[in-house]
């Protein structure tokens, strides 16, 4: 095969999907291979301008087909709850042939994707190879998604952690994802059948920091799996913070600041959404909320608790639209970042300097959210009641812990935070996982398939 190679990406639709898959076309088109980056046509302008590689990376958009059940226009994952998810991932299913006339008028010698599970299929009848990219930690695929995964509070054999687990209490993350039992089980049979046939599974984890669980996952998985290692992106400095947020975090001390966000897909019931704002203010500290409006209301305003807009003027935000969470992150008056534990946010609270409260959402946070607590200890979780609901005074507590200069707890996990964002940010270490990423990349281009 030539040196450079030509590589098709459909990731799932939505914005914690495409923005990771759009960070390894990055690293890819910064070595000089081609990408085609396929994606909704409403997604093209929220994400063309993460291309920093316009000459290697070139965007072609699929027309999304209606699905019953589905609002008009949906698109992505962020216009729709997650427990919707089944019926966009069958629009998506249905888009196969205009997938299928890309590739054969391409020819990549790559595919990569995640949900789409029938690119396998496409990628043999064309002669390309298919991976299944995992944006999941290695703990999240030890627990969720390995044959046979893990019964609530129990560590199989070989598991490499007694505190890394789902337990009976963590049932309130199971409900969220899918309507009915059938649609989780569409799910993940969708799963499966992609693991079962692509030709290589990518994992988005570091070896340095889930070594354990990277090499469980290595023996559980009959086939070859590699890991991108910490796949951080290259600081955009063309778009600054917007004004708005620049000027009024600029207003407090540094480190003063608590922000909270919970991704793209979070939408919470309105009494959960208000005990939270409610929690914001018990800690007396300033806070900028970045949250979808809740469950039944249109508008943040309206779903706001009582008198709580007065009683936090000029000091606590609660804004129910987008805002630029690195860069947010990266000023120096937020201290303390309160997120869901995305796998995303995840990586992005590590490699900050702020403190780490967490409040996971679905079952796969729920193991990142234990991971990075229990086994790193980089961040507290907040305590949940057996129902699942988190009361102000549980999120206030742990804020406090992280944020109080006192704390023998907050004290501890920024020690260990600041020891792992050292490693997972040390000169060589992410361009030399990407290099053996390329090789590997090439190896499978160049070596027939061998599994039927
Ligand atoms: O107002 C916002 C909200 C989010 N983000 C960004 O959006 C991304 C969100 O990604 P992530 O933290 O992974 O959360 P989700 O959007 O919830 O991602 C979905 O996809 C992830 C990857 O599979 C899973 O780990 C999550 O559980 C799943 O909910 C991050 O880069 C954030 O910086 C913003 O920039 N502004």
């Amino acid at each position: 095969m030539a040196s450079k190679f030509h590589a098709l990406m459909y990731p799932w639709f939505a914005s914690g999907h495409i923005t990771p898959f759009l960070h390894l076309a990055n690293k890819l088109g910064e070595k000089g291979h081609r990408v085609t980056f396929l994606l909704p046509k409403k997604a093209l302008k929220q994400f063309e301008h993460l291309n920093l590689y316009p000459h290697h990376i070139v965007f072609r958009t699929v027309t999304v087909p209606h699905v019953d059940g589905l609002p008009l226009g949906v698109e992505t994952a962020s216009d729709i709850p997650i427990s919707s998810t089944n019926l966009l991932a069958s629009a998506m299913d249905l888009t196969r042939p205009q997938v299928e006339d890309v590739v054969r008028a391409l020819e990549p010698d790559l595919i990569f994707f995640d949900f789409a599970h029938w690119i396998p299929e496409v990628a043999r009848e064309f002669g390309a190879k298919s991976v299944d990219y995992l944006l999941l930690s290695a703990a999240a695929v030890a627990t969720l998604i390995v044959p046979g995964g893990c019964e609530f509070g129990v560590a199989p054999p070989g598991y490499p952690s007694s505190k890394v687990l789902l337990h009976q209490k963590d049932v309130y993350s199971m409900k969220p994802v899918a309507n009915s039992t059938e649609d989780f089980a569409a799910l993940q049979e969708r799963f499966t059948a992609s693991i079962t046939k692509c030709d290589v599974i990518l994992i988005k984890a570091c070896k340095e920091l889930e070594g354990e669980f990277c090499n469980y996952v290595e023996r559980k998985f009959e086939k070859k799996i590699l890991f991108t290692g910490p796949m951080l992106p290259q600081a955009d400095t063309t778009i600054p913070l917007e004004a708005q947020w620049s000027n009024w975090l600029g207003g407090f001390e540094s480190g003063s600041v608590v922000f909270c966000a919970f991704g793209s897909q979070t939408i919470m019931e309105k009494d959960q959404f208000q005990e939270l704002c409610l929690g914001m203010e018990l800690t007396g500290l300033p806070f900028l909320v970045a949250v979808k409006p809740p469950r039944g209301t249109s508008t943040i305003q309206e779903a706001l608790p009582e008198g709580f807009e007065e009683r936090v003027n000029g000091r606590g935000v609660v804004w129910g639209g987008w805002v630029q969470q690195p860069l947010i992150l990266s000023h120096p008056s937020v201290g303390c970042f309160v997120s869901h534990c995305g796998q995303g946010s995840m990586w992005e609270s590590l490699v900050s300097d702020c403190q780490i409260v967490l409040v996971p959402q679905i079952a796969e946070q729920v193991i990142n959210a234990r991971f990075m607590s229990e086994e790193l200890e980089v961040s507290v979780e907040v305590a949940r009641e057996e129902t699942g609901w988190f009361s102000k005074e549980s999120l206030r507590d742990a804020i406090e812990s992280v944020m109080n200069r006192d704390s023998e707890l907050g004290n501890r996990v920024r020690k260990n935070h600041t020891k792992w964002r050292k490693t997972i940010t040390s000169p060589g270490l992410m361009n030399g996982y990407v290099d053996d990423l390329i090789e590997s990349f090439k190896d499978l281009i160049v070596h027939e398939t061998n599994h039927d």
